[in-house]
Protein backbone atom coordinates (compact mmCIF):
# COMPACT_ATOMS: atom_id res chain seq x y z
CA UNK A 1 0.00 0.00 0.00
CA UNK A 2 1.48 3.43 -1.26
CA UNK A 3 1.08 6.35 1.37
CA UNK A 4 -1.79 8.85 1.00
CA UNK A 5 1.18 11.19 0.02
CA UNK A 6 2.14 9.31 -2.83
CA UNK A 7 -1.83 8.58 -4.26
CA UNK A 8 -1.10 11.11 -7.29
CA UNK A 9 2.20 10.85 -8.17
CA UNK A 10 2.45 8.79 -11.51
CA UNK A 11 3.59 5.33 -11.53
CA UNK A 12 6.06 5.21 -13.80
CA UNK A 13 8.71 7.57 -14.16
CA UNK A 14 7.53 9.70 -17.81
CA UNK A 15 3.77 9.20 -17.34
CA UNK A 16 1.33 11.97 -17.03
CA UNK A 17 -0.15 13.74 -13.80
CA UNK A 18 -3.16 11.49 -12.56
CA UNK A 19 -5.83 13.80 -12.32
CA UNK A 20 -7.73 15.18 -8.71
CA UNK A 21 -10.92 15.31 -10.07
CA UNK A 22 -12.44 12.84 -12.50
CA UNK A 23 -14.24 14.93 -15.78
CA UNK A 24 -17.96 14.51 -15.84
CA UNK A 25 -18.94 14.80 -19.48
CA UNK A 26 -22.22 13.42 -20.37
CA UNK A 27 -21.99 10.05 -20.51
CA UNK A 28 -25.75 9.34 -20.25
CA UNK A 29 -25.32 6.05 -22.46
CA UNK A 30 -21.57 4.14 -22.94
CA UNK A 31 -22.76 2.63 -26.83
CA UNK A 32 -21.20 -1.27 -27.10
CA UNK A 33 -20.18 -2.17 -30.75
CA UNK A 34 -18.17 -5.31 -31.69
CA UNK A 35 -15.04 -3.40 -33.83
CA UNK A 36 -14.51 -6.94 -35.31
CA UNK A 37 -18.24 -6.53 -36.57
CA UNK A 38 -18.09 -4.87 -40.19
CA UNK A 39 -21.76 -3.88 -40.26
CA UNK A 40 -21.65 -2.70 -36.60
CA UNK A 41 -17.81 -0.81 -37.46
CA UNK A 42 -19.54 0.77 -40.46
CA UNK A 43 -22.51 2.28 -38.01
CA UNK A 44 -19.46 3.47 -35.78
CA UNK A 45 -19.38 7.34 -37.08
CA UNK A 46 -22.91 8.03 -37.37
CA UNK A 47 -23.72 6.75 -33.91
CA UNK A 48 -20.44 8.49 -33.08
CA UNK A 49 -22.85 11.81 -33.28
CA UNK A 50 -25.86 10.25 -30.99
CA UNK A 51 -24.16 9.03 -28.31
CA UNK A 52 -22.32 10.63 -25.23
CA UNK A 53 -19.62 7.02 -25.51
CA UNK A 54 -19.19 4.90 -28.12
CA UNK A 55 -16.93 1.52 -26.14
CA UNK A 56 -15.58 -1.17 -28.66
CA UNK A 57 -15.74 -3.92 -26.86
CA UNK A 58 -13.12 -6.59 -26.67
CA UNK A 59 -14.71 -9.12 -24.31
CA UNK A 60 -17.63 -10.53 -23.68
CA UNK A 61 -19.87 -11.38 -26.64
CA UNK A 62 -16.70 -11.08 -29.35
CA UNK A 63 -15.63 -14.76 -30.03
CA UNK A 64 -12.60 -15.68 -29.09
CA UNK A 65 -11.60 -16.77 -32.88
CA UNK A 66 -12.34 -12.50 -33.52
CA UNK A 67 -10.44 -11.11 -30.19
CA UNK A 68 -7.42 -9.95 -32.61
CA UNK A 69 -9.86 -8.43 -35.34
CA UNK A 70 -11.71 -6.83 -33.11
CA UNK A 71 -8.36 -5.45 -31.08
CA UNK A 72 -6.79 -4.47 -34.89
CA UNK A 73 -10.55 -3.06 -36.02
CA UNK A 74 -10.72 -0.86 -33.06
CA UNK A 75 -7.32 0.73 -33.94
CA UNK A 76 -8.18 1.28 -37.44
CA UNK A 77 -11.62 2.98 -36.47
CA UNK A 78 -10.18 5.15 -33.65
CA UNK A 79 -7.02 6.44 -36.20
CA UNK A 80 -9.62 7.23 -39.04
CA UNK A 81 -12.58 8.55 -36.91
CA UNK A 82 -13.06 12.21 -36.16
CA UNK A 83 -15.02 11.22 -32.69
CA UNK A 84 -15.76 15.23 -32.28
CA UNK A 85 -16.96 15.67 -28.25
CA UNK A 86 -18.39 11.65 -28.02
CA UNK A 87 -15.93 10.07 -25.58
CA UNK A 88 -14.27 6.96 -27.26
CA UNK A 89 -13.80 4.18 -24.16
CA UNK A 90 -12.80 0.16 -24.93
CA UNK A 91 -13.85 -2.83 -22.50
CA UNK A 92 -10.55 -5.25 -22.93
CA UNK A 93 -10.94 -8.72 -21.55
CA UNK A 94 -10.56 -9.92 -18.48
CA UNK A 95 -7.61 -10.45 -16.00
CA UNK A 96 -6.89 -13.68 -16.11
CA UNK A 97 -7.39 -14.46 -19.65
CA UNK A 98 -4.95 -14.55 -22.55
CA UNK A 99 -5.54 -11.68 -24.62
CA UNK A 100 -6.02 -8.91 -22.08
CA UNK A 101 -2.02 -7.73 -22.16
CA UNK A 102 -1.82 -7.82 -26.08
CA UNK A 103 -5.27 -5.87 -25.27
CA UNK A 104 -3.66 -2.87 -23.31
CA UNK A 105 -0.26 -2.79 -24.69
CA UNK A 106 -1.65 -2.33 -28.28
CA UNK A 107 -4.56 -0.20 -27.48
CA UNK A 108 -2.60 2.40 -25.23
CA UNK A 109 0.43 2.41 -27.92
CA UNK A 110 -1.60 2.79 -30.90
CA UNK A 111 -4.65 4.96 -30.00
CA UNK A 112 -4.34 5.53 -26.29
CA UNK A 113 -4.36 9.33 -27.28
CA UNK A 114 -7.84 8.77 -28.68
CA UNK A 115 -8.89 6.10 -25.87
CA UNK A 116 -10.47 8.17 -22.36
CA UNK A 117 -11.48 5.04 -20.69
CA UNK A 118 -10.33 1.68 -20.23
CA UNK A 119 -13.25 -0.71 -18.89
CA UNK A 120 -12.02 -3.35 -16.79
CA UNK A 121 -14.43 -6.73 -16.14
CA UNK A 122 -14.39 -9.39 -13.70
CA UNK A 123 -12.60 -6.78 -10.96
CA UNK A 124 -12.28 -8.85 -7.92
CA UNK A 125 -10.52 -5.95 -5.48
CA UNK A 126 -8.27 -2.78 -5.37
CA UNK A 127 -5.31 -5.41 -6.68
CA UNK A 128 -7.19 -5.94 -9.82
CA UNK A 129 -7.07 -1.85 -10.34
CA UNK A 130 -3.42 -1.54 -8.83
CA UNK A 131 -2.40 -4.05 -11.23
CA UNK A 132 -3.61 -1.90 -14.46
CA UNK A 133 -2.85 1.48 -12.72
CA UNK A 134 0.98 0.34 -12.64
CA UNK A 135 1.14 -1.17 -15.99
CA UNK A 136 -1.22 1.95 -17.72
CA UNK A 137 1.68 3.90 -16.13
CA UNK A 138 4.56 2.22 -17.89
CA UNK A 139 2.89 1.87 -21.30
CA UNK A 140 1.51 5.67 -21.05
CA UNK A 141 4.97 6.64 -20.37
CA UNK A 142 6.26 4.55 -23.08
CA UNK A 143 4.00 6.05 -26.02
CA UNK A 144 4.84 9.70 -24.46
CA UNK A 145 0.95 10.64 -23.73
CA UNK A 146 0.53 13.66 -21.99
CA UNK A 147 -3.15 12.87 -20.60
CA UNK A 148 -3.49 9.88 -18.19
CA UNK A 149 -6.16 7.32 -18.96
CA UNK A 150 -8.84 6.43 -16.96
CA UNK A 151 -10.11 3.65 -15.65
CA UNK A 152 -13.58 1.69 -15.01
CA UNK A 153 -14.30 -1.26 -13.55
CA UNK A 154 -17.36 -3.57 -14.04
CA UNK A 155 -19.07 -4.84 -10.92
CA UNK A 156 -20.31 -7.98 -11.68
CA UNK A 157 -18.17 -10.59 -9.14
CA UNK A 158 -19.28 -11.29 -5.69
CA UNK A 159 -15.73 -10.36 -4.48
CA UNK A 160 -16.03 -7.23 -6.35
CA UNK A 161 -19.54 -6.41 -4.73
CA UNK A 162 -18.01 -7.50 -1.42
CA UNK A 163 -14.73 -4.85 -2.09
CA UNK A 164 -16.77 -2.24 -3.77
CA UNK A 165 -15.23 0.45 -1.43
CA UNK A 166 -11.81 0.19 -1.94
CA UNK A 167 -12.28 -0.63 -5.68
CA UNK A 168 -13.62 2.47 -6.00
CA UNK A 169 -10.82 4.50 -3.99
CA UNK A 170 -8.17 2.30 -5.33
CA UNK A 171 -6.22 4.49 -7.81
CA UNK A 172 -7.14 8.44 -8.74
CA UNK A 173 -7.73 6.55 -12.73
CA UNK A 174 -11.27 5.34 -11.35
CA UNK A 175 -13.61 6.83 -13.44
CA UNK A 176 -16.51 4.90 -12.40
CA UNK A 177 -18.34 0.99 -12.26
CA UNK A 178 -21.30 -0.13 -14.13
CA UNK A 179 -23.49 -3.09 -12.32
CA UNK A 180 -22.51 -6.09 -14.50
CA UNK A 181 -25.40 -8.16 -13.66
CA UNK A 182 -25.45 -11.25 -16.16
CA UNK A 183 -21.60 -12.01 -14.91
CA UNK A 184 -22.72 -11.18 -10.88
CA UNK A 185 -25.28 -13.33 -11.16
CA UNK A 186 -23.58 -16.19 -12.18
CA UNK A 187 -20.95 -15.32 -9.68
CA UNK A 188 -23.38 -15.47 -6.76
CA UNK A 189 -25.33 -18.78 -8.44
CA UNK A 190 -28.30 -16.98 -8.63
CA UNK A 191 -30.74 -18.73 -10.41
CA UNK A 192 -32.20 -16.05 -13.12
CA UNK A 193 -30.74 -16.31 -16.75
CA UNK A 194 -31.07 -13.35 -18.27
CA UNK A 195 -28.86 -10.29 -18.62
CA UNK A 196 -29.98 -7.39 -16.64
CA UNK A 197 -33.60 -6.88 -15.50
CA UNK A 198 -36.50 -8.06 -13.30
CA UNK A 199 -37.92 -11.47 -13.02
CA UNK A 200 -41.27 -12.60 -12.25
CA UNK A 201 -40.27 -15.00 -9.50
CA UNK A 202 -38.73 -12.64 -7.54
CA UNK A 203 -41.67 -10.62 -5.11
CA UNK A 204 -43.76 -10.35 -2.56
CA UNK A 205 -47.06 -11.07 -1.77
CA UNK A 206 -50.14 -9.56 0.03
CA UNK A 207 -51.00 -11.14 3.47
CA UNK A 208 -53.93 -13.79 2.93
CA UNK A 209 -57.54 -12.50 2.69
CA UNK A 210 -59.19 -15.86 4.16
CA UNK A 211 -58.89 -19.45 3.92
CA UNK A 212 -58.11 -19.67 0.36
CA UNK A 213 -53.97 -18.90 0.58
CA UNK A 214 -54.91 -18.11 -3.73
CA UNK A 215 -57.51 -15.57 -3.14
CA UNK A 216 -57.09 -11.91 -3.53
CA UNK A 217 -53.55 -11.88 -3.09
CA UNK A 218 -51.72 -9.41 -5.21
CA UNK A 219 -48.48 -9.73 -5.69
CA UNK A 220 -45.21 -7.08 -6.34
CA UNK A 221 -42.21 -7.75 -8.67
CA UNK A 222 -39.14 -6.40 -6.52
CA UNK A 223 -35.85 -5.26 -8.00
CA UNK A 224 -33.21 -7.85 -8.01
CA UNK A 225 -30.54 -4.95 -8.29
CA UNK A 226 -31.24 -2.85 -5.75
CA UNK A 227 -29.21 -3.85 -3.42
CA UNK A 228 -25.90 -3.69 -5.57
CA UNK A 229 -26.72 -0.67 -7.01
CA UNK A 230 -27.62 1.31 -4.01
CA UNK A 231 -23.95 0.19 -2.82
CA UNK A 232 -22.32 0.88 -6.18
CA UNK A 233 -23.56 4.30 -6.08
CA UNK A 234 -22.77 4.80 -2.51
CA UNK A 235 -19.12 3.55 -3.23
CA UNK A 236 -18.54 5.87 -6.12
CA UNK A 237 -20.01 9.09 -4.71
CA UNK A 238 -17.65 8.59 -1.58
CA UNK A 239 -14.85 8.44 -4.00
CA UNK A 240 -15.64 10.99 -6.33
CA UNK A 241 -16.39 8.48 -9.19
CA UNK A 242 -19.27 7.93 -11.48
CA UNK A 243 -21.78 5.27 -10.73
CA UNK A 244 -23.75 3.48 -13.97
CA UNK A 245 -26.25 0.66 -14.87
CA UNK A 246 -25.18 -1.86 -17.10
CA UNK A 247 -26.69 -4.04 -19.55
CA UNK A 248 -30.77 -4.76 -20.07
CA UNK A 249 -30.52 -7.41 -22.61
CA UNK A 250 -34.32 -7.87 -23.32
CA UNK A 251 -33.57 -5.67 -26.95
CA UNK A 252 -37.39 -6.17 -27.95
CA UNK A 253 -38.63 -5.17 -24.59
CA UNK A 254 -37.53 -1.10 -24.77
CA UNK A 255 -40.78 -0.61 -21.97
CA UNK A 256 -38.97 -2.48 -19.19
CA UNK A 257 -35.77 -1.35 -20.35
CA UNK A 258 -36.72 2.55 -19.54
CA UNK A 259 -38.16 1.49 -16.31
CA UNK A 260 -34.82 -0.67 -15.10
CA UNK A 261 -32.58 2.45 -16.76
CA UNK A 262 -34.95 4.95 -14.63
CA UNK A 263 -34.41 3.12 -11.36
CA UNK A 264 -30.80 3.33 -11.51
CA UNK A 265 -30.93 7.00 -12.85
CA UNK A 266 -33.19 7.95 -9.62
CA UNK A 267 -30.72 6.05 -7.16
CA UNK A 268 -27.90 7.95 -9.01
CA UNK A 269 -26.43 6.16 -11.60
CA UNK A 270 -25.07 9.06 -14.46
CA UNK A 271 -25.67 6.92 -17.41
CA UNK A 272 -26.53 3.26 -18.94
CA UNK A 273 -25.13 0.93 -21.90
CA UNK A 274 -26.71 0.89 -24.85
CA UNK A 275 -26.11 -2.69 -26.58
CA UNK A 276 -27.94 -1.95 -29.41
CA UNK A 277 -28.87 1.22 -31.00
CA UNK A 278 -32.67 0.88 -30.24
CA UNK A 279 -31.50 1.61 -26.60
CA UNK A 280 -29.51 4.93 -26.98
CA UNK A 281 -32.50 6.63 -27.31
CA UNK A 282 -34.18 5.25 -24.28
CA UNK A 283 -30.85 6.04 -22.10
CA UNK A 284 -30.77 9.51 -23.65
CA UNK A 285 -34.74 9.97 -22.76
CA UNK A 286 -34.41 8.48 -19.10
CA UNK A 287 -30.65 10.19 -17.77
CA UNK A 288 -31.33 13.75 -18.96
CA UNK A 289 -33.76 15.46 -16.31
CA UNK A 290 -37.27 16.07 -17.41
CA UNK A 291 -38.02 19.42 -18.40
CA UNK A 292 -41.01 19.29 -15.64
CA UNK A 293 -38.42 18.25 -12.77
CA UNK A 294 -36.01 20.89 -13.88
CA UNK A 295 -38.47 23.74 -14.03
CA UNK A 296 -39.27 22.57 -10.47
CA UNK A 297 -35.76 22.44 -9.67
CA UNK A 298 -34.82 25.90 -10.83
CA UNK A 299 -37.97 27.24 -9.11
CA UNK A 300 -36.74 25.44 -5.46
CA UNK A 301 -33.60 27.37 -6.10
CA UNK A 302 -34.63 30.35 -7.00
CA UNK A 303 -37.31 30.83 -4.07
CA UNK A 304 -34.77 29.56 -1.51
CA UNK A 305 -32.69 32.62 -2.26
CA UNK A 306 -28.95 31.74 -0.53
CA UNK A 307 -30.30 28.48 0.14
CA UNK A 308 -31.02 28.23 3.45
CA UNK A 309 -34.10 28.57 6.14
CA UNK A 310 -37.24 27.05 4.85
CA UNK A 311 -40.05 28.05 2.63
CA UNK A 312 -42.98 26.33 1.69
CA UNK A 313 -43.59 26.40 -2.42
CA UNK A 314 -46.95 24.58 -3.33
CA UNK A 315 -48.03 22.96 0.14
CA UNK A 316 -44.46 21.73 0.19
CA UNK A 317 -41.59 22.44 2.60
CA UNK A 318 -38.44 23.12 1.09
CA UNK A 319 -34.93 23.52 3.19
CA UNK A 320 -31.47 23.72 2.94
CA UNK A 321 -31.36 19.67 1.84
CA UNK A 322 -34.07 20.08 -0.56
CA UNK A 323 -32.49 22.42 -2.59
CA UNK A 324 -29.26 20.30 -2.63
CA UNK A 325 -31.09 17.38 -4.74
CA UNK A 326 -32.50 20.52 -7.09
CA UNK A 327 -28.86 21.64 -7.47
CA UNK A 328 -27.91 18.14 -8.37
CA UNK A 329 -30.64 18.38 -11.49
CA UNK A 330 -30.32 21.68 -12.26
CA UNK A 331 -26.71 21.37 -12.58
CA UNK A 332 -26.92 18.31 -14.47
CA UNK A 333 -29.77 19.77 -16.90
CA UNK A 334 -27.53 23.10 -17.66
CA UNK A 335 -24.41 20.84 -18.51
CA UNK A 336 -26.47 18.26 -20.87
CA UNK A 337 -28.28 21.59 -22.53
CA UNK A 338 -24.82 23.31 -23.46
CA UNK A 339 -24.76 20.79 -26.11
CA UNK A 340 -27.77 20.21 -26.80
CA UNK A 341 -29.94 22.97 -28.16
CA UNK A 342 -33.61 21.40 -28.53
CA UNK A 343 -33.12 20.04 -24.83
CA UNK A 344 -31.99 23.90 -23.83
CA UNK A 345 -35.30 25.03 -25.22
CA UNK A 346 -37.29 22.36 -23.57
CA UNK A 347 -36.07 23.37 -20.28
CA UNK A 348 -36.27 26.78 -20.52
CA UNK A 349 -40.12 26.13 -22.18
CA UNK A 350 -41.07 24.49 -18.97
CA UNK A 351 -39.11 26.80 -16.58
CA UNK A 352 -41.01 29.55 -18.35
CA UNK A 353 -44.69 27.97 -17.65
CA UNK A 354 -43.94 26.94 -14.05
CA UNK A 355 -42.70 30.63 -13.35
C1 LIG B 1 -23.34 -9.13 -20.54
C2 LIG B 1 -22.50 -8.22 -21.38
O1 LIG B 1 -21.30 -8.29 -21.38
S1 LIG B 1 -23.31 -7.03 -22.31
C3 LIG B 1 -22.08 -6.36 -23.36
C4 LIG B 1 -21.66 -7.28 -24.47
N1 LIG B 1 -22.65 -7.42 -25.50
C5 LIG B 1 -22.68 -6.61 -26.56
O2 LIG B 1 -21.82 -5.75 -26.70
C6 LIG B 1 -23.77 -6.83 -27.56
C7 LIG B 1 -23.79 -5.73 -28.61
N2 LIG B 1 -24.92 -5.87 -29.48
C8 LIG B 1 -25.01 -6.89 -30.39
O3 LIG B 1 -24.12 -7.71 -30.53
C9 LIG B 1 -26.23 -6.90 -31.25
O4 LIG B 1 -26.98 -5.73 -31.08
C10 LIG B 1 -27.20 -8.10 -31.00
C11 LIG B 1 -26.46 -9.41 -31.20
C12 LIG B 1 -27.74 -8.03 -29.60
C13 LIG B 1 -28.35 -7.98 -31.97
O5 LIG B 1 -27.80 -7.86 -33.26
P1 LIG B 1 -28.71 -8.09 -34.56
O6 LIG B 1 -29.38 -9.42 -34.45
O7 LIG B 1 -27.88 -7.82 -35.75
O8 LIG B 1 -29.81 -6.98 -34.35
P2 LIG B 1 -30.68 -6.25 -35.45
O9 LIG B 1 -30.93 -7.15 -36.62
O10 LIG B 1 -31.87 -5.68 -34.78
O11 LIG B 1 -29.71 -5.06 -35.91
C14 LIG B 1 -30.16 -4.06 -36.77
C15 LIG B 1 -28.96 -3.34 -37.32
O12 LIG B 1 -28.27 -2.67 -36.27
C16 LIG B 1 -26.92 -3.09 -36.23
N3 LIG B 1 -26.52 -3.15 -34.82
C17 LIG B 1 -26.96 -4.01 -33.87
N4 LIG B 1 -26.35 -3.74 -32.70
C18 LIG B 1 -25.53 -2.71 -32.92
C19 LIG B 1 -24.64 -1.99 -32.09
N5 LIG B 1 -24.46 -2.30 -30.80
N6 LIG B 1 -23.95 -0.96 -32.63
C20 LIG B 1 -24.09 -0.63 -33.93
N7 LIG B 1 -24.92 -1.29 -34.77
C21 LIG B 1 -25.62 -2.32 -34.28
C22 LIG B 1 -26.91 -4.47 -36.89
O13 LIG B 1 -25.61 -4.74 -37.41
C23 LIG B 1 -27.95 -4.30 -37.95
O14 LIG B 1 -27.34 -3.65 -39.05
P3 LIG B 1 -27.96 -3.79 -40.56
O15 LIG B 1 -29.28 -3.08 -40.54
O16 LIG B 1 -26.95 -3.08 -41.43
O17 LIG B 1 -28.09 -5.26 -40.84
C1 LIG C 1 -22.09 -6.20 -18.00
C2 LIG C 1 -21.53 -7.51 -17.94
O1 LIG C 1 -20.45 -7.73 -18.39
C3 LIG C 1 -22.32 -8.52 -17.32
O2 LIG C 1 -23.48 -8.28 -16.97
O3 LIG C 1 -21.77 -9.61 -17.15
MG1 LIG D 1 -19.73 -9.59 -17.82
Amino acid sequence: MRSPKDFFAPLAVGAPEPLRQIPVPPSRMIHFFDPSNEKMAAKVPDIAKKVDVLLGNLEDAVRADRKEAARNGLVSIAKSTDFGKTQLWTRVNSLDSPWVLDDLITLVTEIGDKLDVIMVPKVEGAQDIHYVDRLLAQLEARAGLTKPLLVHAILETASGVANVEEIAGASPRMQGISLGPADLAASRRMKTTRVGGGHPGYLVRTDPTGEDLNEGRTTYQQDLWHYTVARMVDACAANGILPYYGPFGDIRDVVACEDQFRNAFLLGCVGAWSLHPVQIDIAKKVFSPSPEDVAWARRVIAEMGDGTGAVMIDGKMQDDASVKQCRVVAELADALAADDPELAAAYDAATKEAS
